[in-house]
């Protein structure tokens, strides 16, 4: 069973303000999980909630996404958070394809833009 109480997210660039207002708007909620980020998306949001403790792995194109994709495998991620910019292209989409394909894999809760992301932390708040 993954562990239900950490939480990763991920953004690409056109989607770190995004993911920084939707970190501050749900602070409360994910105060309470155990975060983890790739390395920008972790900058971007400890920015705006230094409160929240974010464990920041490399940034998605030097292999933080296959670092989180590694975490799923090995149960240690409960959700994903990954604001997807489907309008760019991206140097390491491989590791993007990787990414939410171990996220299915492993029957994760996933969450590709902020419409769903309000629902999946409404759920995790329900916890
Ligand atoms: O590239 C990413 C997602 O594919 C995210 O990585 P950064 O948070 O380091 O920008």
């Amino acid at each position: 069973m993954p562990d239900r109480t950490a939480v990763a997210l991920v953004a690409h660039d056109a989607k770190k303000d995004e993911m920084a207002a939707f970190a501050v708007a749900h602070r409360s909620v994910l105060a309470a999980c155990t975060l983890y980020a790739t390395g920008t998306t972790g900058g971007r949001v400890m920015e705006r909630c230094p409160e929240l403790a974010i464990t920041r792995l490399k940034s998605g194109p030097l292999g933080g996404d296959q670092q989180i994709g590694a975490m799923i495998a090995e149960g240690r991620i409960g959700a994903l958070f990954f604001f997807v910019d489907p309008l760019s292209p991206h140097p390491h989409d491989v590791d993007v394809k990787a990414l939410t394909r171990l996220a299915l894999v492993y029957d994760i809760p996933v969450a590709l833009n902020r419409a769903t992301a309000e629902i999946l932390v409404g759920a995790l708040a329900r916890r």
